[in-house]
């Protein structure tokens, strides 16, 4: 089993390997819902079990205690050969507290990557604001019980709000990122303040954001590099320069996702999508439709 390659983040020599494996989408729980489902624990036994060594968690999806199992349950894989992110939100007034729950949840003593999940709260009604909570995390980074910190969800607005304030600027935010929602001036931010683009959702060209313009496209470059739609497009998010989020309860569709380490494509491909791309704009996420 190849090892997944890492990018280096802005935050003392943390790395990060280039594709994760999300327990937020195919895998979260109803709010308030205490049953352990072992269906999610079994997902990403098999995730670790292929080769994932990162793994997508936040709080709001409920199912931290599941993998806390599947981690307590592959002794083989150890903490230090795992990259583990989870995400506060709902707890955003008591970041400190949040943290404690899900290190308890996860029954590990360090997160590698901690973000906030989208910065759309009420301030008033959370009595915090995006800066008070960024210096909060902040905090946290200092004692170390988080490796690296960042954001989800973010626009360059509130990035600027963390700037000004910040001692330690965000390592990563990750955010909603395929052909059909490129949001160049973001990427640009981000280049250029050092943050990493996470990018999740890179499959909806051809899951929720079918049929459209790179349709042909992908087909053509399936043939060319004899790899199938959902390999291009995961290779593509590398390529074009991201970490990608991507997550499936089947071990064919994970070990398919793994390969996309084994291969790349040329610079003239990763235009061509990134061009043809451009003309379709597809949101899922955090849209006004979008419930948390
Ligand atoms: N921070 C956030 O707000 C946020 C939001 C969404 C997702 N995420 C994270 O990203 C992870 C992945 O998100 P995603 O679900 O959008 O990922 P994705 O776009 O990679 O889609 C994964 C889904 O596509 C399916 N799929 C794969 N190939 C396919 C094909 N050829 N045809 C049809 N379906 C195919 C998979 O079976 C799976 O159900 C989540 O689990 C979560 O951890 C974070
Ligand atoms: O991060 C994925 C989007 C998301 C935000 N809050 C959630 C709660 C349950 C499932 C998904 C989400």
């Amino acid at each position: 089993m190849s090892t997944v390659p890492t990018i280096k983040l802005n935050h003392g020599g943390v790395e990060i390997p280039i594709i994760g494996y999300g327990l937020g989408t195919a895998h979260f729980k109803r709010a308030g819902d205490e049953t352990l489902d072992p269906a999610i624990t079994t997902a990403t036994q098999t995730a670790l079990s292929v080769g994932f060594t990162h793994l997508d968690g936040a709080e709001a999806y409920g199912n931290e205690p599941e993998l806390g199992l599947a981690l307590s349950s592959s002794p083989q894989y150890p903490r230090s050969s795992l990259f583990i992110t989870t995400k506060l939100y709902k707890s955003i007034s008591s970041p400190s507290e949040a943290l404690s729950t899900s290190l308890k949840k996860l029954g590990v003593d360090y997160i590698d990557l901690y973000l906030i999940h989208a910065p759309f709260w009420d301030e008033n009604e959370k009595g915090i604001t995006i800066e008070q909570a960024w210096r909060e995390l902040e905090g946290l980074y200092d004692k170390g019980l988080v490796k690296a910190i960042g954001v989800s969800n973010f626009g360059i607005e509130e990035l600027e709000r963390i700037r000004k304030v910040a001692r330690v600027l965000p390592a990563v935010n990750q955010v909603e990122y395929h052909p059909y929602l490129q949001n160049p001036e973001l990427k640009e931010y981000h280049k250029n303040h050092g943050i990493v683009t996470a990018a999740y959702g890179p499959l909806i060209p051809i899951t929720k954001g079918a049929p459209g313009p790179l349709d042909s496209v992908i087909e053509e470059l399936s043939k060319k590099y004899n790899k199938s739609a959902t390999q291009i497009l995961l290779r593509w998010a590398i390529d074009d320069g991201n970490v990608v989020i991507t997550t499936s309860s089947k071990e064919w569709r994970m070990k398919e996702a793994l390969a996309i380490t084994e291969f790349k494509l040329d610079e003239e491909d990763v235009e061509k999508i990134r061009t043809v791309g451009k003309e379709k704009r597809h949101r899922i996420f955090w849209n006004k439709e979008f419930k948390e």
